[in-house]
């Protein structure tokens, strides 16, 4: 089968034709470029009419004519292009009278990895300009497992070269830049398998504007942010029990980020696959490909279906070419280690060894993260861990006893507590028990900062490890993020998340301040395309 695809969601007009008898795909693409400043959508939409007819009949040159179904970009994007791209996918489909297929942009961004690494059921990376997501299959679809919290990875550091008068994109000048910088410390931000750039971003305009050499900003900025991603990436592997990561999106391209990854898969045991620039930067060459694959399974559409979606989310895409084959069923635990806690490989940050009732948690060094991040991060993470078990007890949340903090090594030994996760025992009962004490440690200003299952233990009752990522704040929206941590655990692992979540929620409610579960309805409407 012969698949010619459109890609045109905002910067990139792009055709392409993927033979499945061959699997060699053909590329052609005309970006656009802004004289100043960033994207244009009108400005976009235009290059848009003008380059889509001529990358589409280069594509269909190459093809001699010969297509057997028109795959698009359907979404998520700017409206006024992919209307363009929408509009001229729909007419060569009807010309050609072969069916047409829609196609969600990020899943392309991913399967394009997944197809040609061959991986069964990777943990997703997807590091593009205007998201930043981590996705794992489970059940049929695409659960969002982690995301950004504020603007698209590419296009927080597209605003900080704007800042600095750079031209777009300027994801690749920082690279550059970055060669000759030296470390500087900056905000990470790092909430459960969510992150947030905006801080970040800020203090590094700041830095520049106060006098620190851009390379150095360049340098630092590309430390954090790709630490960031790379801390979650690991997560969300542990979290799900799965060992192959892929990357996408156009962020992928940047050497320094797909070593890391590299470098966190070798560490923990883990396959790492980033697929060749020319997939991951926006191509129509993914959306061919998957468009194949959706074609080969009947997943067609109508004109009158066709229409473009700008806010198209990636997990509510029904998959019908994939076996119901799920990764993000599992986490750490395996036969026989039950309780996920035993093996060294498995936990996302530190290794735990239990002895005679005693549990010795260690941070060990991450050999992805820069040696002086990695130490502050490390350091601060086991005192704060340390104080606020002890602050969580007072409030009358269950934690083990803290017998020992020894800073330097980044130790500390713990009461053991619990026989299982709480991602092998999850009850709605016990969900509304979460529900309670996470309002508790809130009403004390207490912030988890990681609450997903595998942060639970369950004994004769329930009680909260890992406080690595807490801090104190008394703020709803830190509130609400704990729980919005909470049910994403959830709704990336149960079969039926909606009632736990349900119970979790009128648990914190009998507690807990009504204000932050509004917060968290309001964080889970918000729109992050931006
Ligand atoms: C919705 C869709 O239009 C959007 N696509 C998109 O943003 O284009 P993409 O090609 O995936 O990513 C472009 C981003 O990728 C960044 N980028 C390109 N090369 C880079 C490099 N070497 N280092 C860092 N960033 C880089 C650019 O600065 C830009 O922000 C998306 O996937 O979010
Ligand atoms: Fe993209």
């Amino acid at each position: 089968m012969r698949v010619l695809g459109v890609e045109g969601t905002a910067w990139c007009a792009s055709a392409a034709v993927h033979d499945t008898a061959t699997d060699e795909t053909f590329i052609e693409s005309d970006a656009y470029e802004p004289e100043s400043g960033g994207i244009h959508p009108r400005e976009a939409a235009e290059h848009m009419g003008d380059a889509i007819p001529r990358v589409i009949e280069t594509a269909l040159d190459h093809a001699d004519g010969e297509i057997d179904a028109v795959a698009f970009s359907q979404g998520p994007g700017l409206g006024p292009c992919l209307r363009v791209a929408g509009t001229a996918a729909r007419a060569l489909a009807g010309t050609l009278d072969v069916p047409l297929v829609g196609v969600n942009h990020m899943v392309a961004h991913l399967e394009i990895g997944r197809h040609e690494a061959d991986f069964d059921s990777p943990v997703c990376l997807n590091a593009s300009g205007a998201n930043a997501h981590l996705l794992g299959f489970h059940d049929g679809r695409y659960r969002v497992l982690g995301e950004t919290m504020d603007t698209g990875v590419g296009n927080a550091i597209d605003k900080f070269t704007r800042h600095l008068g750079w031209s777009h994109p300027g994801g690749p000048k920082v690279e550059e830049a970055a060669k000759d910088g030296e470390y500087v410390d900056l905000p990470y931000v790092v909430k459960g398998m969510d992150f947030s750039f905006s801080g970040l971003m800020s203090a590094a305009k700041d830095a520049v504007d106060e006098g620190a050499a851009v390379e150095d900003v360049c340098f630092s900025l590309q430390e954090h942010i790709f630490a960031m991603l790379t801390e979650v990436s690991e997560r969300a592997l542990s979290l799900t029990g799965s060992d192959e990561l892929v990357l996408g999106g156009g962020v992928g391209q940047n050497d320094r980020l797909r070593e890391m990854l590299a470098e966190m898969c070798e560490q923990r045991g883990a396959e790492f696959y980033a697929p060749e620039p020319r997939f991951l930067r926006d191509n129509a060459g993914m959306i061919a490909v998957l468009g194949a694959e959706m074609a080969a399974a009947g997943d067609t559409i109508e004109i009158e279906d066709s229409a473009i979606d700008p806010d198209f989310r990636p997990d509510e895409v029904p998959v019908t070419w994939r076996e119901n084959e799920s990764v993000a069923v599992g986490h750490g635990a395996t036969a026989d280690d039950p309780s996920g806690l035993t093996d060294p490989r498995r936990g996302a940050e530190a290794v735990v060894d239990v002895q005679d009732g005693v549990v010795v948690k260690r941070r060990i060094p991450k050999a992805y993260r820069h040696p002086d991040l990695d130490a502050n991060l490390r350091r601060d993470r086991t005192v704060l861990e340390a104080r606020l078990l002890s602050e969580a007890r007072k409030a009358g949340v269950p934690t083990p006893l803290v017998h020992d903090v020894d800073v330097p090594e980044a130790t500390l030994r713990l009461q053991h507590v619990g026989d299982t996760d709480l991602a092998d025992a999850l009850t709605t009962e016990r969900a509304r028990t979460l529900g309670e004490h996470l309002a508790r440690l809130h009403g004390r200003e207490l912030v988890h900062g990681d609450p997903t299952t595998k942060n639970v233990r369950v004994g004769d009752r329930l009680f909260l490890i890992d406080f690595g990522l807490g801090y104190h704040s008394g703020h709803p929206e830190d509130h609400a993020m704990d729980l919005h941590v909470f049910e994403g655990s959830v709704e990336g692992t149960a079969a039926e998340p909606a009632p736990l979540c349900r119970a979790f929620e009128d648990g914190y409610a009998a507690v807990g301040d009504e204000a932050v579960l509004e917060r968290l309805a309001e964080i889970r409407g918000r729109g992050r395309y931006q």
